[in-house]
């Protein structure tokens, strides 16, 4: 692997290699105008900047596309290819987000390698590989929670990913556990899953957070505030959504901290009081008898400090900058109060506890998940509505 495909690039989003559609297994010689058409495990692409990837395996799909572990044809090295139907594909803002994040050394962040295109087929980019996402590492507890320890350091990290995103200008809309990772341990890393010097230490407690085809900026380049809009269309996961997403109002820094709160509500106690609910509006109404009577529904037998990062969110409004720093305080209190040490292990780095084996007494939580997921549904807008 040479130091060039190692460190993330400049990437310019322009041309098409000319022998690109050579490269790319084409399946459909009968049809060549499929429009559409995403690649599949076991072809090879070639990135705009002439660098040729095999796709591995599928490590995640969606309504839009699929994300693929890779391989430089020439290196060992993994890496992830999230590739998108080209008349869908959200990957501009995406590419838009990790440069600027990447620019800064934010943290949180996946580099981006490189990206590429078939025209009419697909876009992808092609970025960091990570190890599971959060709501897989929490469907693999007991209960589907993490231990207090796990949640808190994970809801602290997280906010400060969310602080690096609104920093850089963007906001991101669909904050959830499925949207954050966590990198390889060293041993991965020496196999040569990651050739990015400043990320050669173990990253298996780092969490990163990726997916942004629903960001948007929400300053102009003098930093001011972009107006709020009315009526707006549904973005995001119903489940995570705030309340200024259900009344189809402007969506501010605010909103995302909102749906961070439910995440980390959820990572922690293993669900919220409308997991089982499909409607939006149904869910809408849900989260706001949290706010009165049924208070105790979402944040009963939760640290006190919950019930603060609760009314630090509702207090906010569309043009507060949230103080992040008050809301990782607060997890900091939950872990002295608890008796956690900071550098104990993660939940997912400890050994599976036998209670998380599937037998018949976990069938009930296996049914619940699969009805879970049916709940979670997604929304973005299409192609040419990349800044709605
Ligand atoms: N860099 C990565 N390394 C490893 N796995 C990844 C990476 N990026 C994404 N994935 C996996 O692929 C899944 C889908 O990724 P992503 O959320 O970016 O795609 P999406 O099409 O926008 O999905 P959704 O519609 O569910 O939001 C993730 O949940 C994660 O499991």
């Amino acid at each position: 692997m040479t130091a060039d495909v190692e460190k993330p690039l400049d990437v310019p989003i322009l041309k098409e290699p000319k022998d690109s559609k050579k490269l790319y297994k084409d399946t459909s010689k009968d049809d060549k105008n499929v429009k559409d058409r995403l690649p599949a495990a076991g072809d090879a692409i070639k990135t705009d900047n002439n660098r040729q990837f095999r796709l591995i395996s599928i490590l995640g799909e969606g309504g839009y596309g699929t994300v693929f572990e890779c391989q430089p044809v020439d290196s060992k090295k993994k890496y992830a290819c999230k590739a998108e139907k080209w008349s869908k594909t959200m990957l501009k803002i995406e590419i838009s987000v990790l440069k600027a994040a990447n620019a800064k050394h934010c943290k949180h962040f996946c580099d981006l390698l490189d990206v590429g295109r078939i025209t009419d087929q697909f876009m992808f980019i092609v970025t960091t590989l990570l190890d599971r996402d959060i709501n897989k590492l929490r469907n693999e507890q007991p209960d589907r929670h993490f231990s207090l320890g796990t949640a808190a350091r994970v809801g602290m990290q997280s906010c400060t990913a969310i602080e690096e995103l609104h920093s850089l200008g963007f906001l991101s809309r669909d904050i959830k556990a499925g949207n954050f990772g966590v990198g390889f341990l060293s041993r991965d890393i020496k196999a040569g899953n990651f050739g990015v010097g400043r990320r050669e230490e173990g990253t298996q407690r780092l969490i990163f957070m990726f997916d942004f085809g629903l960001s948007r900026k929400y300053i102009d380049k003098n930093k001011n505030l972009l107006p709020p809009r009315k009526d707006i269309g549904w973005r995001g996961t119903t489940r995570y959504g705030s309340l200024q997403a259900h009344r189809r109002q402007e969506l501010g820094r605010k909103d995302d901290m909102e749906s961070w709160l439910y995440m980390l509500i959820e990572i922690t106690k293993g669900s919220l009081p409308w997991r089982m609910v499909t409607d939006r509006q149904k869910v809408f109404e849900c989260k706001l008898a949290c706010r009165g009577d049924f208070r105790p529904a979402l944040l009963g037998a939760l640290p006190k400090q919950f019930d603060e990062l609760l009314n630090m969110v509702d207090k906010m409004v569309f043009e507060s900058e949230p103080h992040y720093a008050d809301f990782v305080k607060l997890l900091a209190q939950v872990c002295e109060e608890n008796n956690v040490d900071m550098n104990q292990a993660y939940d997912w780095e400890c050994e599976p506890p036998a209670s998380s084996v599937h037998t018949s007494a976990t069938k009930s939580v296996d049914n619940s998940a699969s009805e879970e997921i049916k709940a979670n549904n997604v929304e973005r807008p299409g192609n040419r509505d990349v800044n709605a």
